[in-house]
């Protein structure tokens, strides 16, 4: 079975580019413990997803793919952006992030809240360009969180067209339409270049 590596240590993305990737063998960061953290010092998602991937393609001399991605907020004027999983402390708490989002929104009206997800895929070959491919997914964000499935800001971030959070829908809902599964499309548009 065809081998895809993906520098990422998040098991929400991990499970997801897992149900993405049919017939793929995923194997991630989680997989090369001896890898030294990869700082992500990029002022923007296509920086800190090239560096994540081209950190890794270099150790292990074979392509890597890479994600980077989070939730923008127009009413925060784009917060949290590339801060998300560090939105509320280096501990990288989920619940602390989704907490410190609906503080901060709290005088915030319904129609004001909107948001979306983004997600920066690249790919990354030795000897070759690294290429960067995006997705969003609009929303707003919800005054409570709802849902136990997905990751990260799924419980608070609202789909109006289906009247329910990320996290309530199932992975297969999921998949239909976020940020990540909309990367995955444009790279796949191209995936003879990198031979997938
Ligand atoms: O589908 C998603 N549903 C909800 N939240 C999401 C999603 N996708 C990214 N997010 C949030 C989680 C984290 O707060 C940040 C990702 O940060 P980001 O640096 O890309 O990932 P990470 O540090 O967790 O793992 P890694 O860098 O090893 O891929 O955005
Ligand atoms: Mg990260």
């Amino acid at each position: 079975m065809k081998e895809i590596v993906i520098a990422t240590q998040n098991k929400g993305k991990i499970a997801e580019f897992k149900q993405l990737f049919h017939g793929f063998e995923i194997r991630s960061l989680l997989d090369y413990p001896t890898i030294p953290d990869i700082v992500e010092d990029g002022e923007t998602f296509a920086e800190n997803a090239a560096k994540k991937a081209e950190t890794l393609a270099l150790h292990i001399n074979q392509m890597v793919i890479a994600d980077d991605s989070g939730l923008q907020v127009d009413a925060l004027d784009g917060r949290p952006g590339v801060y998300s999983a560090r939105y509320a402390g280096e501990s990288k708490n989920d619940k602390n992030n989704m907490e410190k989002v609906l503080m901060e929104l709290k005088d915030v009206p319904s129609e004001d809240r909107t948001a979306r997800f983004i997600c920066l895929i690249a790919v990354a070959s030795p000897n070759q360009e690294t290429k960067l491919y995006k997705g969003t997914c609009e929303g707003m964000i919800a005054t409570e969180a709802r849902g136990a499935n997905g990751f990260g800001y799924d419980p608070i971030f609202y789909i109006p067209e289906l009247d329910r959070t990320m996290a309530q829908l199932t992975a297969e809902e999921k998949n239909k339409r976020s940020h990540r599964a909309n990367a995955l499309k444009e790279l796949l548009a191209h995936q003879r270049e990198w031979g997938l």
